[in-house]
């Protein structure tokens, strides 16, 4: 006999995330389980504000109506919203075994707060790669921040990520503050310009590579290989179920890009399928799910090694159940 059951969870996170010129307190999202005579699923369904199309109480509905088909024993489409999507094929790949247990547990360490602190924190790093926010000030400090870091570190590898921000001008300001001979030890630069075709030129003119990020979400992408362009951040949770995941790898593979797979912030749960789903289909690549610590405890699952309290869902109150 199939049940299921959705449970509702709010997640207070440290004071300064911002995410698109929205500072946001606490991270929402559900959490499914699937049963199925012995077997057990389990998975997160958050959309994220300011990233995802959908949101919280649209997302519960659509959840509510799939788990209700599934349920009655009928194999219900994927969801077209992509966080429901994506946390409803976790639950199964896990009730069905098709997720292995084993994860990539290392990421790129996310740069934020006092640069001091920073510095100590990268040299310790067991995979000197970090990936730092550029855009949010001056291009020219961008620059010399990523040109100090990468002087002093030299084994240092940087993914930088500029959502977009920056104008060609701006995008050339930046540049001209990196020395050429540091700039082949910026692994990419995700979007760096407000349109594709100017980041590919920024590309072109600077000898620095880049990353499709937004691009990847957009209706109408498709993968190609492009001068300067490398890789593919992937955040699944925004872009939809496993299989639409492994689509786009296969893909990306036979194009010569990689993929990144990168955190949408979610919980320890969903961060932990996030490093298993990595360690499965992008074995090769140290992905991007360093946001754990933004939040002040785990839910449901470890992740390993963190000193993070674990908050449980079991003894908590359903908001559904069929
Ligand atoms: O990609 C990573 O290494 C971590 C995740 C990350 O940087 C992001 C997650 C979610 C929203 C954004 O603030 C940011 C991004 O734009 O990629
Ligand atoms: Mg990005």
């Amino acid at each position: 006999m199939r049940t299921a059951s959705l449970w509702r969870y709010a997640i207070p996170l440290d004071a300064g995330v911002v995410l698109r010129d929205q500072r946001i307190k606490q991270r929402s999202g559900l959490v499914v389980r699937l049963r199925d005579g012995s077997a057990e699923g389990w998975g997160e369904i958050a959309p994220l504000p300011g990233f995802s199309h959908e949101d919280l109480p649209q997302a519960q509905d659509a959840a509510e109506a799939w788990l209700t088909s599934w349920c009655a024993g009928d194999s219900a489409a994927e969801s077209r919203l992509p966080s429901v999507a994506f946390g409803l094929s976790c639950a199964l790949a896990e009730l069905d075994g098709t997720l292995p247990a084993a994860g990539n547990y290392h990421s790129a360490a996310l740069c934020v707060g006092d640069p001091d602190q920073l510095f100590a924190r990268l040299q310790a790093l067991p995979y000197p790669v970090a990936k730092m926010k550029v855009g949010l000030y001056e291009p020219i400090r961008d620059g010399m921040l990523v040109s100090l870091l990468l002087e002093a570190l030299p084994d240092l590898q940087l993914r930088l990520d500029a959502n977009r921000s920056w104008s060609p001008e701006k995008a050339r300001q930046f540049a001209r503050a990196v020395g050429p001979e540091l700039r082949q030890r910026i692994a990419f630069l995700e979007e760096p310009c407000r349109t594709p075709a100017e980041s590919c030129s920024f590309s072109a003119e600077t000898a620095i590579a880049i990353a499709w990020d937004e691009s990847v979400r957009e209706a109408g992408f498709v993968v190609a290989a492009q001068p300067g362009v490398t890789a593919l951040v992937v955040k699944p949770t925004l872009t939809g179920s496993i299989r639409h995941l492994q689509q786009l790898i296969t893909a990306a593979q036979q194009q010569g890009l990689t993929v990144v797979i990168s955190s949408a912030i979610e919980s320890s749960l969903g961060l932990t399928q996030l490093a298993r789903l990595a360690n499965w289909l992008t074995p090769q690549v140290l992905p991007g799910l360093d946001t754990l610590d933004l939040m002040q405890h785990q839910l449901h699952r470890r992740w390993p090694d963190s000193s993070l309290a674990l908050q449980a869902l079991a003894d908590r109150e359903a908001i559904w159940r069929g």
